[in-house]
């Protein structure tokens, strides 16, 4: 996969070199690059934004340079998918992390002070596909945040960049498998630590009781601290039981 960040704290993104993330770059499985946008404003000041038309406060940023870094990033006549991150934006799910882990080509764009002008998104849309994109009901100063938010989400499930292969194809939220359940509590050695013992049934080799267990486990805490989540799930006589109780 490659990977293009434009963002004018281009020392942001050091993280990536760090990781899971900084080993799949080495191995060629993600091919990053961090563009620092001010390159692509000309002016002795390198400036990025101005005033709102319209008043109100903060400033917003123009959209020359953004015009200019995001056409030599992408050429016209190739393609990438252009992500941004945005308070406004569709949510960003486990499900769209899995879409963007098939994409060839992600490039991302970090907003600062208000926003971006508008019709640098107009722009893009004209040729390339673009997605505005929130990581939750706040405001960040920036995008770089969600970006790397968005990237660890994303690269982890890539084949080969996660440790332990298959860990992705757990998780909580990955299609299929539990569906949209919580994590129920996991445990390691030592088995009695501070006079807490680990639960027996983790102990007892029967992978039945296991499953059923650890399912129990992640439906108690859906229903306690997720009840909307316990509709997108197929539930079955013994879940029912479960939730009765
Ligand atoms: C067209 O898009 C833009 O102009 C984006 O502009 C901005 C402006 C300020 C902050 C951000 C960063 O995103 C978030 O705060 C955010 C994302 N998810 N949840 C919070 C982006």
């Amino acid at each position: 996969m490659k990977l293009d960040i434009v963002t004018i704290f281009p020392d942001y993104f050091a993280p990536l070199d760090v990781s899971l993330l900084g080993k799949a770059r080495q191995r060629g499985d993600v091919d990053a690059h961090v563009h620092d946008l001010r390159g692509w404003a000309h002016d002795r000041h390198r400036t990025v934004d101005d005033t709102p038309y319209g008043g109100g406060p903060g400033m917003v940023m123009k959209p020359e340079p953004w015009g200019e870094a995001l056409d030599a990033i992408v050429p016209p006549g190739s393609s990438a998918r252009l992500v941004v991150p945005t308070p406004s934006g569709r949510p960003f799910t486990q499900e769209l992390a899995g879409a963007y882990a098939a994409e060839p080509w992600l490039v991302f764009a970090c907003g600062r002070y208000e926003g971006i002008d508008a019709r640098v998104i107009e722009d893009a849309r004209s040729r390339m596909p673009v997605d505005e994109v929130s990581i939750g009901d706040y405001v960040l100063a920036g995008g770089e945040s969600a970006v790397l938010v968005m990237v660890e989400a994303v690269t982890r499930l890539l084949p080969g960049v996660l440790g332990n292969a298959g860990s992705a194809a757990d998780d909580s939220f990955a299609p299929g498998r539990m569906e949209a359940l919580l994590e129920g509590p996991v445990y390691t050695k030592p088995p009695d630590w501070r006079g807490r013992p680990v639960p027996p049934v983790l102990m007892s080799g029967n992978h039945g009781a296991i499953a059923r267990w650890r399912r129990d486990e992640a439906l108690r805490r859906t229903a306690a601290i997720r009840p909307e989540l316990i509709a997108r799930n197929a539930l079955d006589d013994a879940d029912r039981r479960t939730l009765s109780e």
